[in-house]
């Protein structure tokens, strides 16, 4: 398990992570989500002993990356897939890792294969696409076989078979009953891939909650309504509790009230609707509404 407990970073004047505390269960994925600059990778780092904690902590099975006498073996990391020489050969390179960390070299050849990088194993990573880069990145994460797995946005650079692939990797780890941090700044991304989300944004915990739970909130948000006595039917909705707004073309959008009950509403009171449609709300657009205070660059209107 992955536990921080309000974990603050500063860097100078900037207040990247903001006392933040969450927990990461084994056996699911958990998407780590937020637009950029939130403190996605500075957590991260925190977690991996990179950076130390302004205030807080962050541990992994209960220790801190730095005391862990195996790290290697114990947890994975996918951070800056870049971070490796590029005279290097790629069989070379997790070679190397695995001597200084105590794993068998016989589990080079194995990742090599699991990433599908074992054709070009000799290969200096220079020649490396973006792509070939995160797969050995993820290679060097499984080398010592760790049941903790953290990946900063891993999908980046990978194309579409590469995606595909990713994904289906991260749920079989999860399905291992390993425990898998996986970072995004897209929603589209982690509705695919993660079981359960933990949103910041401006490095502040926004969200800790089931994908489900989170599609089932998103699909009743708003039942788009049509009738002739809409200014007398929206006070009755709002002296009931539902939240109305005025929409174009003379329609009401109810929230806070099922589209059932509002039907209901409209029987009792003799009101006759001509239409009453529930608004699915894309996951996307409940993530936008939720970091749109947070994201540090706004596209202004009529800019460009
Ligand atoms: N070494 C550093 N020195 C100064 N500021 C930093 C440093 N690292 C991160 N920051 C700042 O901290 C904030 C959080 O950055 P961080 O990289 O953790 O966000 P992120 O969520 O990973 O973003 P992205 O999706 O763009 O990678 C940003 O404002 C960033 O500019």
């Amino acid at each position: 398990m992955i536990e921080v407990k309000g974990l603050t970073k500063t860097f100078g004047p900037t207040l990247a992570v903001d006392d933040l505390t969450f927990t990461v269960q084994p056996g699911v994925v958990t998407g780590f989500l937020g637009p950029n600059g939130a403190g996605k990778t500075t957590t991260m780092r925190v977690l991996l002993g990179l950076d130390t904690a302004t205030a807080g902590s962050a541990t992994i099975r209960g220790r801190r990356y730095g005391d862990m006498p195996a790290p290697m073996r114990e947890v994975g990391a996918l951070l800056d897939a870049h971070a490796v020489h590029g005279s290097r050969r790629a069989a070379d390179h997790l070679l190397c890792l695995a001597h200084s960390n105590g794993i068998p070299a016989w589990r080079v050849p194995e990742v090599l294969q699991q990433v599908g990088l074992d054709k070009v194993a000799r290969h200096r990573v220079r020649t490396f696409s973006l792509g070939m880069f995160q797969r050995l990145g993820i290679a060097a994460a499984l080398l010592g076989d760790p049941a903790i797995l953290i990946f900063d946005e891993p999908v980046n650079g990978l194309d579409p078979e590469g995606i595909v692939w990713i994904r289906a990797l991260i749920r079989q780890l999860a399905d291992e009953g390993r425990t898998v941090l996986v970072s995004s700044h897209l929603m589209s991304e982690m509705a695919l891939t993660a079981d359960h989300l933990v949103i910041i944004g401006r490095g502040r915990l926004l969200a800790d909650t089931g994908v489900d739970e989170l599609m089932r909130s998103a699909g009743r948000q708003q039942v788009l309504v049509h009738t002739e006595h809409a200014d007398v039917f929206a006070r009755r909705l709002t002296g009931l509790g539902a939240t109305v707004r005025f929409a174009p073309e003379g329609a009401l959008c109810v929230s806070g009230m099922a589209s059932t009950e509002i039907w209901k509403v409209a029987s009792a009171n003799g009101v006759v609707l001509s239409e009453l449609t529930p608004q699915r709300t894309s996951l996307e657009e409940v993530f936008m509404n939720l970091t749109h205070d947070s994201v540090q660059f706004h596209v202004t209107e009529g800019a460009g």
